[in-house]
């Protein structure tokens, strides 16, 4: 009897908790925006416009495209569809969170830069999300964050990195012996360069940041692999609470890989242990004490260390690997480019075959060449923030909770900031003057900008500087252009070149 009496007083209060959360808030906050001018898909109940997102990539995916730099309604479909509609910013739903879009430079400059008493912090990822790197510094928020940035900051400042010039040498070295045996007698050889690249972006990341090299992180990065299909799968769904720890197929594949990542990277911990007494790499750096607010010394604990190691190892390799693979393919099809950089690169090296580190800044094309690079393939695609509190940016009232898309390839391809070439590679433009903050950044700005950066940058000119000295290249007729996002910009069907050795 009680039990029926306390169904009967819990069943409307729950129907009317699910109307008040499921349609008159974002009905509330739908006409809010409306007021303001800014419309968008229309808001259904408990998924938004999930499925519409869903579908716009599983139709972009389904056609390649000729071999031109217009890609934008194939790597951020969603947004290319909707912008055309509703203007540069617009609302759309992710199950109940309203996203606000946008391209518009001012707001995204406001963003970044956290003006605004720090109102604007990293979307908090969805849990099944986090088991790929959101545990780590990029997922991070407040004086967790803080701390965590102060090491990396130490770990990856300019002096080390130009250390590290040998270590990426050595890689690329080891690279492209294998690209030799490869090639055997042959004048000409094909190769997919993208999984070649991965390699050797795991490799760096290694040595640089962990001390260790690929073969031995290679459990870790192959386990990432599987790990980033299945969280790429789960972030485009709305995130059900309780759901991940429902023993399902995907579920129960998720934990596993998790935990065998976990194990792995403990072992590698346990064995490095004594080669990193000397060293001052990330991961010695992340095992010392530090000092914290109240200038006490405190030590980070072993599950800490273990996130922000699948952290590192997931960022180190995956956007490194989509630059160098879209600059190889850019500089294929474009053998002006190619011819110059290579002369640059043999004026430069002085008839070395390798590049000192004295010298990286000496390549000042090949600068250009990778600032192009990254503004019509940026690795990093999916940059989201959102509101703690409510906020007033520009003109627009935006309330606590609301997310914010921001949408980097669009802004790197929009003619009102790039001109009418803007989809055209031309890395001369990189010698005027940026006309905004904004207009370029394909590494974030303000204080969560990059922490690899500089890395980046080095042993980007320091691979493709070595990969030109020894090879002339060009498209080869079995690529099929596709960029896609799989958490970051990658050519679906792979990289294919042409390969031919330059003997003099
Ligand atoms: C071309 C290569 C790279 C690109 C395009 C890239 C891009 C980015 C972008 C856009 C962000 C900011 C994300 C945001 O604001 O939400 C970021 C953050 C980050 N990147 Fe990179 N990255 C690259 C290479 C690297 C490398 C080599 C490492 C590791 C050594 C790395 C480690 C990180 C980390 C740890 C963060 C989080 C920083 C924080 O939140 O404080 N990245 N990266």
């Amino acid at each position: 009897m009680h039990l029926v009496c306390l169904f009967y007083v819990l069943l409307p209060v729950c129907v009317l908790r699910f109307i008040h959360s499921m349609i008159w808030v974002p009905w509330r906050i739908h006409v809010h925006f409306r007021k303001q001018g800014i419309s968008g898909p229309n808001y259904r109940p408990i998924f938004g416009n999930t499925e519409e997102y869903r579908n716009s990539f599983t139709e972009a995916r389904k056609k390649t495209m000729p071999f031109n730099h217009n890609i934008v309604h194939r790597v951020t479909p969603f947004y290319h569809e909707w912008s055309r509609k509703y203007g540069k910013t617009f609302l759309y739903w992710f199950g109940v969170i309203p996203i606000l879009a946008t391209a518009d430079l001012d707001m995204i400059k406001d963003i970044f830069m956290n003006t605004g008493g720090g109102s604007f912090e990293k979307v908090r990822l969805n849990p099944q999300a986090k088991l790929l790197f959101g545990q780590g510094l990029n997922g991070l928020v407040g004086e967790e964050w803080a701390i965590h940035r102060r090491i990396a900051n130490q770990a990856f400042m300019m002096e080390r990195i130009k250390c590290w010039g040998l270590d990426i040498m050595a890689s690329t070295m080891k690279m492209l012996t294998k690209w030799e045996e490869i090639r055997g007698e042959r004048d000409e050889f094909e190769m997919d360069v993208h999984r070649e690249l991965q390699d050797l972006a795991s490799d760096v990341i290694s040595k640089t940041a962990f001390g260790s090299n690929y073969e031995e992180g290679k459990r870790v990065f192959s386990l990432q692999d599987k790990q980033k299909h299945l969280v790429f799968d789960a972030i485009g769904n709305v995130y059900i609470p309780g759901f991940r720890f429902l023993p399902t197929k995907k579920n129960r594949e998720r934990w596993r890989i998790e935990r065998e990542t976990r194990e792995a990277i403990r072992n590698l911990i346990k064995t490095n242990s004594k080669a990193r007494e000397n060293s001052r790499n990330l991961l010695s750096l992340l095992m010392s004490s530090y000092k914290n607010q109240d200038g006490k010394e405190e030590k980070l604990g072993v599950e800490e260390i273990i996130n922000e190691c699948k952290a590192f190892y997931f960022a180190g390799k995956e956007s490194m690997a989509d630059l160098l693979t879209w600059a190889l393919l850019l500089l294929a099809q474009h053998q002006e480019w190619q011819d110059k950089a290579r002369e640059e690169v043999l004026s430069v090296c002085r008839g070395n075959e390798v590049l000192l580190s004295e010298n990286v800044n000496d390549l000042k094309i090949m600068n250009l060449i990778i600032h192009e690079t990254l503004r019509l393939y940026p690795p990093a695609v999916m940059l989201m923030r959102q509101t703690t509190k409510n906020v007033k940016l520009g003109t627009l009232d935006v309330p606590a909770g609301t997310q914010f898309f921001l949408a980097l390839p669009s802004i790197h391809h929009d003619t009102d900031t790039w001109g009418k070439d803007a989809n055209e590679f031309n890395p001369l433009r990189f010698n005027e003057p940026r006309s905004h903050l904004a207009s370029f950044f394909p590494f974030g700005l303000g204080p969560r900008i990059c922490v690899g950066k500089n890395l980046a940058v080095m042993e980007a000119k320091v691979a493709l500087a070595m990969i030109l000295r020894r090879y002339s290249f060009v498209v080869s007729p079995t690529y099929l252009h596709a960029p896609r996002l799989l958490i970051s910009m990658q050519p679906q069907y792979g990289a294919q070149l042409l390969l031919r050795r330059i003997t003099s």
